[in-house]
């Protein structure tokens, strides 16, 4: 059996006497897709803070890529990518400057740097656009090179929060494909969304209710220990009873 590459035992978080994540025990392996849902004020953002090392637990366990969640957290930087829709691109630099700049950031060579920059433009097919200013492509595109360059330095795990919102059905399966690539090469890919056509995409699924995950499976697992047509009603029936969102 493949060693987890994210670990989690009894991982909390607490800010006073709110327990915003309790007591979460998942693992994720190699190259999977994970999707991590769950209604607004869930505690999905604050176990991703403490996934990738930017807020330490209040107890409990983890490793990501094999390093400690409260020793190490230097090295798992090292180890991720990370995109959410606040970070993202620097809209007054052109798509190239973008890459070029988080290419350094991570730490590549000048070599590699141009090497990635012309492979990146061209599967992504934007050779073309290479000189234009990022503010000027749409948010389908932005949402593509995003990803790419948080991938760029070649992490074992990237973590997108809610990578695709505010567009279409069509761009967020075009966006999905590069993901599948991506997991196809190994990465693995932790995804928090609100859509329930991508929540079907993941190899399987958490779901958090309150703080805690209540149900942890494949799609098709969860639809059958639900008995529900969708995935959009398993979320339903298990969100329907938390008390945060009321
Ligand atoms: N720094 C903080 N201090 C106090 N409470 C916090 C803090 N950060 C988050 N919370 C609370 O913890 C709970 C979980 O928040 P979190 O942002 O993790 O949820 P979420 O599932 O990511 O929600 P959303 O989908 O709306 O982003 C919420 O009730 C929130 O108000």
């Amino acid at each position: 059996m493949q060693q987890p590459v994210i670990k989690t035992e009894l991982l909390t978080k607490r800010f006073g006497s709110f327990t915003a994540a309790d007591e979460l025990t998942f693992e994720v392996y190699p190259g999977e897709i994970f999707g991590f849902l769950g209604a607004n004020g869930a505690g999905k953002t604050t176990a991703m803070r403490m996934l990738c090392g930017l807020s330490l637990p209040s107890s409990g366990k983890a490793t990501i890529a094999g390093f400690d969640i409260y020793k190490q957290t230097e090295k798992i930087k090292q180890n991720i990518g990370y995109m959410s829709q606040k970070f993202s691109l620097y809209e007054d630099l052109t798509v190239i400057e973008n890459i070029r700049f988080y290419a350094g950031i991570y730490g590549l060579s000048d070599k590699e740097i141009k090497a990635k920059s012309n492979n990146l433009l061209d599967q992504l097919g934007l050779q073309n656009e290479a000189k234009k200013l990022v503010s000027e492509l749409p948010l389908g595109w932005k949402q593509k090179l995003s990803f790419s360059v948080a991938v760029i330095h070649q992490p074992k795990i990237v973590f997108l929060d809610e990578p695709t919102g505010g567009v279409d059905p069509v761009t967020r399966r075009q966006f999905w494909d590069l993901i599948y690539d991506a997991s196809d090469k190994g990465l693995t890919v932790f995804v928090t969304t609100h859509y329930m056509d991508e929540a079907e995409y993941c190899n399987r699924i958490s779901i958090m209710v309150d703080g805690r995950i209540e149900a942890l499976d494949t799609p098709s697992n969860l639809k059958k220990q639900f008995s529900a047509n969708s995935m959009d009603d398993v979320f339903y029936q298990l969100a329907r009873g938390a008390k945060r969102n009321e």
